[in-house]
């Protein structure tokens, strides 16, 4: 290493980052020039709807797993210890939600996309702003994924910056546009295995490094890395178990939900079985993915203690530590650094590739199709135009993520919980409300989208240092760390404690998912009741949850555990050729087991757009 702390890649490591690319995009062209070719849009969208529950699993779970966790979880263990491990515990209900409530709803509607819901609950205004809001969020969120690893490179390895965004934007792009669904599920099934390779290497090595599993757990134990269940209820201290393991869970329902990305590989299924279980599948798939990122943090403290290359200014930002200990680790050991930075560019183009993907779909699906007809082969060829287009747009905000620096974990669920909240409480406003009307629901989504911006812009610009006269952290008097990028342990004693505005200023950014969905909820029900609330009767069938009826018919289990042995009319399995999804034109026969599973007073049937 030379004085300035600048390393530099061996020939190999740049051979194994070139076949990383050249292997995603081979897999792109594969389903480009086989199967369908990918000359419909049932087949570029829905990947003909025939996928099996473990691509699905590892690509559902690869989808929100970029760069982002790679490098900021082990930053943020590093920093604050393990508190964070704890959103392991809102994949629980993260999961279990989804796959009773939100796949079989929106699976035996056979929805298109997921908007295509708010236009049968509501109408199509509210399907309108739910698609343009989501574009939003994934443009944005797209920015900080293809940014991230190219910004942690080019610091270490003075690997050229643009050069690193172009390279991956572009390969992207063209195996997405060109191979479909199919591409992108296949291709986040190889790049989670050369993640999962990649960190666990880093581990290895790094556990060595430390002087073995012994020395290394002592030494995190006793720089108080590891650490207890948090269960202090203030909602302003930034991770304790109830921000992470409950708030966790909102995130969770937003992404695993109610999501495009992810709605869309759910109804690519075979069956609404095989998508409930590719759901159930992710479960062990994301706490392998949490582990090793966390794992990452512990070794990197064995390593450096308290000295890190931060306080040696090697580095200027912490979300560059993990590329620097690696390339400090595995110096000796010629391709593993290329290894590693093959799993960190795996990470950004399977979370990249589904974001072009389902934008490309919802662009296509919500925004253009009501509106123009236009040939299969025509649509086909646009939505190819629109991942290419959206490819383009993501290196642009790439350079906007240049300009915003803040340690980019929290950048990527602060855009969760402040617009993928909003986006989950209109969808339960839909699903377990009734009596919501569409205006209810289009102010609902804009108080909602309010109250996340004023939280989140008011929260950030309330952390700026010139605002607030930023204390010694060994003071006792901390101002409460609201931007969370405290090192070390922060005294939040009652007097500093924020209140009334600045409480809310100072909320946990893991709440936002939280207080914006409950937002939405909140005002759209208000709104709804003001303006005169819908009846039950004239909800279109099978886009409510029967809240009342489930608990009562758990309840009746409970009471009468006889009662269970005769099949309940919910869960009553419609035959083998009805339950394909997608292809079958919707026959009475689907339309009534819809009806019975879904809504007790339901009435004819909304004509629903056939499925594309
Ligand atoms: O890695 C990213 O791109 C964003 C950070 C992780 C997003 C959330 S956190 C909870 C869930 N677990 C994951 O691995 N990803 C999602
Ligand atoms: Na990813």
């Amino acid at each position: 290493m030379d004085p300035t702390g600048q390393k530099y890649f061996t020939i190999i490591d740049y051979v194994i980052f070139a076949l990383l690319l050249v292997a995603s995009m081979a897999i792109g062209l594969y389903y480009a020039f086989t199967g369908g070719r990918q000359r419909t849009t049932q087949e570029f969208m829905y990947a003909d709807r025939s996928m099996k529950c473990l691509p699905l699993s590892l690509s559902l779970m690869a989808t929100f797993q970029s760069a982002v966790a790679i490098i900021g979880t082990p930053a943020e263990v590093y920093a604050n210890g393990t508190q964070y491990w704890f959103i392991g515990c809102s994949y629980i209900l993260g999961l279990l939600i989804p796959a009773h409530i939100f796949i079989p709803l929106f699976y035996r509607l056979h929805l298109t996309s997921v908007y295509q819901y708010l236009e049968l609950r509501f109408c199509k205004a509210v399907r309108i702003c739910g698609t343009v809001t989501f574009i939003f969020q994934m443009v944005i969120y797209m920015g900080v994924g293809i940014y991230t690893p190219a910004l942690a490179l080019n610091a270490v390895t003075g690997f050229h910056l643009w050069g690193a965004v172009l390279a991956t934007g572009l390969v992207c792009t063209l195996y997405t546009a060109l191979g479909g669904l199919k591409a992108v599920v296949w291709t986040d099934v190889f790049q989670t295995v050369v993640m999962f390779t990649g960190q666990l290497a880093v581990i290895i090595v790094g556990v060595h490094q430390a002087g073995g599993l012994s020395d290394a757990w002592v030494k995190v134990r006793d720089g108080g890395r590891i650490s207890g269940i948090d269960l202090n209820p203030d909602p302003t201290v930034r991770h304790t178990f109830w921000t992470l393991g409950v708030g966790g869970v909102f995130l969770m329902l937003s992404l695993y939900g109610v999501n495009q990305a992810q709605v869309q590989r759910y109804l690519s299924s075979r069956t609404e079985k095989e998508a409930v279980m590719s759901c159930y599948m992710v479960f062990p798939c994301l706490q392998v993915a949490l582990m090793l990122s966390c794992l990452m943090g512990l070794v990197m403290y064995a390593c450096y203690g308290n000295n890190s290359p931060l306080e040696q200014q090697y580095i200027t930002s912490k979300d560059q530590m993990v590329l620097y200990f690696v390339m400090d680790m595995l110096q000796n050991f010629p391709g593993l650094p290329g290894l590693f930075v093959a799993c960190l560019f795996s990470a950004s183009l399977s979370t990249i590739s589904s974001a072009f993907n389902s934008l490309a779909t919802v662009t296509m699906v919500d925004l253009i199709k009501p509106h123009y007809s236009m040939t299969e082969a025509r649509a086909t060829l646009l939505s190819k135009m629109l991942a290419l287009s959206y490819g383009i747009i993501c290196v642009a905000m790439a350079y906007l993520v240049h300009l915003m620096n803040s340690s980019v974990l929290q950048a990527a669920l602060s855009i969760f919980g402040m617009v993928g909240g909003p986006l989950l409480g209109l969808f339960c406003l839909g699903i377990f409300f009734p009596c919501a009307n569409s205006i209810g629901a289009v102010i609902g989504l804009a108080a909602g989208l309010v109250m996340s911006f004023w939280v989140g812009i008011g929260g950030f610009l309330s952390r700026m240092p010139s605002s607030v006269q930023v204390l010694p952290l060994n003071s006792t008097n901390t101002v409460p760390a609201a931007s969370g990028n405290i090192t070390g342990p922060a005294v939040i004693d009652a007097a500093s404690r924020p209140v009334g505005l600045n409480g809310l200023y100072s909320l946990s950014y893991m709440w936002y998912s939280a207080l914006n969905s409950s937002t939405v909820v909140l005002i759209g029900l208000v709104i709804s009741f003001m303006t005169g609330p819908t009846k039950g009767a004239d909800v279109a069938s099978g886009t409510v949850y029967p809240v009342m009826r489930t608990a009562q018919s758990l309840l009746h289990k409970l009471v009468k555990p006889s009662a269970c042995c005769t099949s309940p009319p919910e869960h009553t399995q419609i035959d083998g050729h009805k339950e394909m999804n997608g292809n079958i034109k919707e026959d009475a026969g689907t339309e009534e087991e819809t009806e019975t599973f879904l809504t007790s007073n339901a009435v004819s049937p909304v004509e629903h757009e056939t499925s594309v």
